[in-house]
């Protein structure tokens, strides 16, 4: 089933182009990397699409409903309920401990507070940083400040988990061991992953990859995305 439909999305920054006609298709389970050269609109693609950005021009659909056109209040009711969302520096709160904040989407959607820590302590686990449940933010490396950020991501078990640089800060092995967590967890539940990146070597976890470059998907004169050896599909 295709999730999320992105249909001649426009979008601008005053007089500057940043998508100028992006049509994209993402499936229920499907991990897709954008890629591109620095600004050819792949932070704003990932915004239109999540509903954080309203695209000046062309549709955005999730499971075939439009939601370019909906509110403010109930495009931020559907990323709270449905989608997760990740950027570079994973915002953790820095007065929380880290089960606090993984605990804190679940509280904000109305979850009790026992069955939310339960929850927090097991994407630790998952992430395999359970041991640091009661640390706060600063006193963790970047490393494990992400992959608290990747277990709140996910402590919702979102439908599409959208990700922006989520390893752009950690050292290469450090990023790859938060990013093979992230897309093995998403895998196991379903979850389909919109994953921004300029690595080649991370894109390389997606089952596929979508190269923006000056604001339009770039089929390489192929007429398709490239499908990736090490993807699933
Ligand atoms: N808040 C903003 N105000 C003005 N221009 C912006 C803003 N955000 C992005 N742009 C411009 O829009 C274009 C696309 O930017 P965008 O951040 O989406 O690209 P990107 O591919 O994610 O780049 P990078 O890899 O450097 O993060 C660029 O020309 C950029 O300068």
């Amino acid at each position: 089933m295709t999730y999320l439909q992105a249909r001649g999305v426009v979008r601008s920054y005053g007089p500057t182009p940043a998508l100028r006609g992006v049509n994209l298709d993402i499936a229920e389970g499907e991990v897709v990397a954008v890629t591109g050269p620095s600004g050819g609109g792949k932070s704003t693609l990932l915004h239109c699409l999540a509903g954080i950005l309203r695209p000046d021009a062309g549709e955005v659909r999730w499971r075939g409903e439009r939601i370019d056109t909906w509110s403010e209040a109930a495009r931020s009711r559907l990323r709270r309920s449905t989608f997760g969302v990740l950027f570079q520096f994973g915002q953790l709160v820095a007065e929380l401990t880290a089960a606090e904040n993984v605990a804190l989407p679940l509280l904000l959607a109305g979850t009790g507070r026992r069955e939310a820590r339960t929850a927090a302590l097991t994407w630790l686990e998952r992430l395999g940083v359970a041991d640091l449940a009661d640390n706060r933010p600063g006193e963790m490396s970047g490393g494990q400040q992400q992959r608290c950020a990747t277990a709140r991501a996910l402590v919702t078990e979102p439908r599409v988990l959208f990700a922006d640089e989520p390893t752009g800060a950690l050292d290469t092995l450090t990023g790859e061991q938060v990013l093979t967590s992230l897309v093995r967890l998403a895998r196991e539940q379903g979850t389909s992953v919109v994953l921004v990146t300029h690595e080649p070597r991370i894109a390389g976890y997606a089952d596929r990859e979508v190269v923006l470059r000056d604001g339009v998907v770039d089929h390489g004169g192929l007429g398709l995305e490239t499908p990736l050896a090490g993807g699933r599909r």
